[in-house]
């Protein structure tokens, strides 16, 4: 059997970045549900679902034709054949995306998916041999993968992950690209956690907190809880 790290975490903490870091260094694969979750939103908004008819959009999750590439280095994320890797990332998906992640029939889909993802490189029975993998999102730790040999919720103070995606989206952390990313990080947020609970660590699960702490930094924290529990 190889090795699962499950990393959960607020938007803006690192999840990402952190998670894709440490699978290369540890040669892992890679899974980002987050991803499924925006390209679930893509795909809604592409064939044209209204997005609060929650019995149509489960519907149509279930009949999504997605394909994740799992290379922490180029992790591709096509639809259909369609690259849609940077659509997804777009701020449309992003103020969207919680319509449909919040609807519980579209997360047992994805869910199913996400774990399927997992066992199979994890090399889980019946599955050909896997390198481990580490998978990130909200609920990795608690409801896709509670048995992973590692589990962590990488947090960071508001201030900092607001920072962050003002500089991702923006380009700059000034007062108006903050403000301008309030919706996307905090109100999204507080969507996600009405079906989700990412803000505590639950048991057996380890809390690194990057707020003062810098990329490399974190992935090296990231990196000594892997090598404390595996
Ligand atoms: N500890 C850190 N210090 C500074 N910047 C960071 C840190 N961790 C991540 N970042 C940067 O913050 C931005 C958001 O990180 P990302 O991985 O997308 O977060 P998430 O997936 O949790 O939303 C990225 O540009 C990333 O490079
Ligand atoms: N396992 C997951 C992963 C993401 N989600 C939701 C939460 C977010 O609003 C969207 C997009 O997730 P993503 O990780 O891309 O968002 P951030 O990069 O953290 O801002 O999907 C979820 O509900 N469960």
């Amino acid at each position: 059997m190889t090795l699962v790290v499950a990393i959960d975490g607020p938007s803006g903490s690192g999840k990402s970045s952190v998670s894709r870091a440490v699978a290369r260094e540890l040669g892992l694969a890679y899974l980002d549900t987050g991803a499924m979750y925006r390209a679930a939103t893509w795909w809604c908004l592409h064939t044209g679902v209204a997005l609060d008819d929650a019995v149509a959009v489960a519907a149509e999750v279930r009949r999504l034709p997605l394909a994740m590439g799992v290379d922490p280095s180029a992790p591709a994320v096509t639809v259909g054949g369609t690259d849609v890797s940077a659509e997804i990332r777009e701020t449309r998906i992003s103020e969207a995306v919680s319509k449909v992640a919040t609807n519980l029939d579209v997360r047992e889909e994805l869910r199913l998916r996400q774990r399927a993802a997992i066992d199979a490189e994890r090399g889980a029975d019946g599955f050909a041999g896997g390198r481990g993998v580490v998978a990130e999102g909200r609920d990795i730790t608690t409801v896709v993968a509670p048995d992973a040999d590692v589990r962590v919720l990488l947090t960071a103070s508001e201030e900092a992950r607001l920072a962050r995606r003002a500089l991702d989206v923006h380009g700059t952390a000034d007062a108006t690209a903050v403000e301008a990313t309030r919706d996307q990080v905090l109100r999204r947020d507080a969507d996600d956690s009405t079906v989700v609970q990412f803000h505590v660590a639950a048991d057996g699960v380890v809390t690194v907190d990057s707020s003062h702490l810098d990329f490399e930094q974190t992935v090296r924290a990231v990196l000594d809880v892997v090598a404390a529990r595996a």
